[in-house]
């Protein structure tokens, strides 16, 4: 315990029973600009994990540990039981993944055992999927004899044998699942009294939303005293309490980080964030302002509270051509080809939606038009309040969907460069979790939230959750400075013209559509994968659902069409990215890649935009280092 804060002198952990040592048992005071310094160029090695695991993370390009790693591993590997909340993105899965396979490697009873020495709970099989590929990577890349499993609800009794045959040393799940393996016997208690060393529950601050808490309640009957158990969570939250008094045994409170006054900066400071008003029926022409004129970077997540919505905004970028991707040969332009977008939601088959993450993740397509799980329950919620019928026949749909479902929430999209939130999440915590879709691993990111006088109330309760203040530099959703109402006002006659073509039929045939699609996709892809599981290009999700031609005549958006501010706006996000080449440099060396921000031709750009205006997302870096080096003391329960 000790060894732990004194290498971190920033750090406060707060322990149940053992306060931490009072300051002068602390290392001399080093100066602040060093102390981030020395934090920074902490190694794994340090922390003291396994050559192999080190080996293994190198040949992943991970070097140097996150602010959060930093503190979590130490105390693991002491065999502490943790609860640590860090914010979206800031590697929290390795913060228990690493020690915990450190202390499987040398664990060397465990291959006598009867059931997995190792629970990992998590809300979604998305998570579930997530969680499971990094560690078996992980555990192929150090060459160890590590067996992980996961199971998931729709898996037959007889494949739920066959799974925990063996038994594998780790487990990951559901809660809801994993409580159905005792109940029908496939686990026996006794059996995991004996073995189980580890306990985790990721996403915490979501198991209990997703309404796993009665299964998680069962299972603390199972869990042995002697089990260490792990919590990690993007948010603190009742549900986090009420998890922590459940299952956990005199924890260690890690709270990352807090900066400056009373509230949390809860969205990472490497996301800008900004917002435009605009009435409901006009945000189909922002978006695609946004989009046509490259007022935003790629990759784009888009999220919408229904899935008529998404398609509508699917079968709308197909009509409009959104063509401007070229390839040219010499001289010649040869072809051109459209910007094309999937869609993702809980009606889509479980392969596919794996398969989709995976696809766009891969970079094989830019744009993903998400429709989150809460909303939709939410949404039905609101709705069957209003519509009893109504209720009753999405009741029904929503049976069809899959509840373990979670696009959002925990699942690491690779290098999304800006989130835009077509519609306003139902609630700050959706918005939270939107927007630490980009910005991961300290990349960084942006994210504009289209608002309708109808969700101002929304927003406004989001400004109040993050703390925004003018004056204070983070959680400040700014006005977005690129977009002129002329540069809007140019592209309305035609957009409305092909927004009027999109009707509530084409929407509705597309959507059978691509579920069609998607189910024959499902089927080809199980088959497939079972034999190339790493294999990505078998099936397209970005095909084209339109049945009627494509207007040409947003194709091109003529220059006497733009004004020049918006021209010139255009120019600037081109040069950022030129400037920012692969973003996902910041992402090594433990989030510390050194921030461009001399290069940044964003911070000139001011229209409009107060302060946190738009600023590239690349001139964070000294805030970055305020991140490692700040934990908030917390009490613990
Ligand atoms: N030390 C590190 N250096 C560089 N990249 C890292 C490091 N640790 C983790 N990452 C990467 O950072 C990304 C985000 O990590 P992770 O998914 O664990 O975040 P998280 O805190 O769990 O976020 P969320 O709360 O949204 O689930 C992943 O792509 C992961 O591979």
């Amino acid at each position: 315990m000790a060894k732990a804060t004194k290498k971190l002198p920033h750090v406060n952990e707060d322990h149940e029973k053992e306060p931490e040592p009072e300051p002068e048992q602390e290392p001399e005071p080093v100066p602040e600009h060093e102390q981030e310094e020395e934090e920074e160029d902490q190694t794994f090695e340090e922390l003291g994990l396994d050559p192999r695991l080190i080996r293994a993370l190198t040949k992943k390009s991970i070097d140097n540990p996150t602010p959060i790693q930093r503190v979590a591993i130490p105390l693991i590997l002491e065999g502490k039981d943790v609860v640590a909340r860090a914010k979206t993105g800031s590697g929290k899965t390795f913060a228990y993944v690493l020690p915990m396979l450190h202390k499987l490697f040398s664990d060397s009873g465990s291959k006598n055992k009867l059931a997995p020495a190792a629970f990992v709970l998590v809300p979604t099989r998305e998570l579930s999927q997530q969680v499971y590929s990094e560690m078996q990577s992980l555990i192929e890349l150090c060459r160890v004899q590590l067996k992980i499993t996961q199971l998931t609800s729709t898996m037959f009794d007889a494949d739920l044998k066959t799974a925990l045959a063996g038994p594998p040393d780790i487990l990951v799940s559901t809660p809801a699942c994993l409580q159905s393996c005792f109940s029908k016997g496939v686990l026996l208690p006794a059996s995991v009294q004996d073995s189980l060393s580890f306990l985790v529950l990721d996403e915490a601050d979501l198991l209990l939303s997703y309404g796993y808490e009665d299964d998680i309640k069962s299972l603390t009957a199972h869990i042995p005293r002697r089990c260490q158990c792990l919590l990690m969570s993007a948010t603190s939250s009742a549900d986090v309490e009420k998890l922590k008094k459940l299952i956990l045994h005199n924890p260690f409170i890690l709270t990352l980080p807090e900066v400056g006054d009373t509230k949390d900066e809860i969205i990472p400071k490497n996301v800008q964030q900004f917002w435009i008003s605009c009435s409901a029926r006009d945000k189909i022409i922002y978006v695609l302002a946004l989009m046509k004129l490259e007022l935003v970077q790629k990759k784009v997540l888009i999220f919408t509270n229904t899935i008529d919505a998404s398609f509508r905004l699917k079968l709308f970028f197909e009509k409009v051509g959104c063509y401007w991707g070229r390839v040219i040969v010499g001289d010649w332009i040869v072809s051109e080809f459209g910007i094309k977008s999937a869609v993702l939601n809980a009606e889509l088959p479980q392969n596919s939606r794996l398969h989709i993450l995976e696809q766009f993740n891969a970079g094989l397509f830019d744009y993903l038009i998400a429709t989150d799980d809460s909303q939709l329950k939410e949404k039905e919620q609101a709705d069957g309040e209003s519509h009893v019928e109504r209720k009753r026949s999405r009741k029904h749909a929503r049976k069809k969907m899959d509840s373990e479902f979670g696009v959002v929430r925990g699942i690491d999209f690779k290098n999304v460069n800006t989130v835009i939130n077509f519609d306003m999440p139902q609630n700050a915590e959706g918005y939270v979790h939107r927007i630490g879709r980009t910005g991961r691993a300290y990349s960084t990111g942006a994210s504009v939230s289209l608002v309708s006088p109808e969700e101002m109330e929304i927003f406004e309760e989001v400004k109040s959750t993050l703390g925004e203040n003018e004056n204070k530099d983070s959680n400040f959703i700014a006005p977005f400075p690129l977009l002129t109402k002329n540069a809007v006002e140019s592209l309305r006659y035609r957009a409305e013209d092909v927004a009027r073509s999109v009707t509530k039929i084409s929407v509705r045939e597309a959507r059978a559509q691509d579920l069609r699609n998607e189910i024959l996709n499902s089927e080809k892809l199980k088959a497939h994968f079972q034999v190339n599981p790493k294999d990505l290009d078998l099936l397209k999700h970005d095909k084209v659902l339109s049945k009627k031609p494509l207007s040409t005549h947003l194709r091109d958006v003529p220059e006497y069409l733009l004004d020049p501010t918006t021209q010139e706006a255009s120019k600037i996000v081109k040069l950022a990215r030129a400037a920012m080449g692969n973003n996902n440099s910041a992402r090594r060396k433990g989030f510390k890649g050194k921030s461009r921000k001399d290069k940044d031709p964003l911070k000139s750009l001011s229209a409009g935009a107060s302060k946190g205006g738009f600023r590239g997302g690349m001139k964070r870096k000294g805030k970055e280092k305020d991140d490692s080096s700040r934990y908030r003391k917390k009490q613990s329960v």
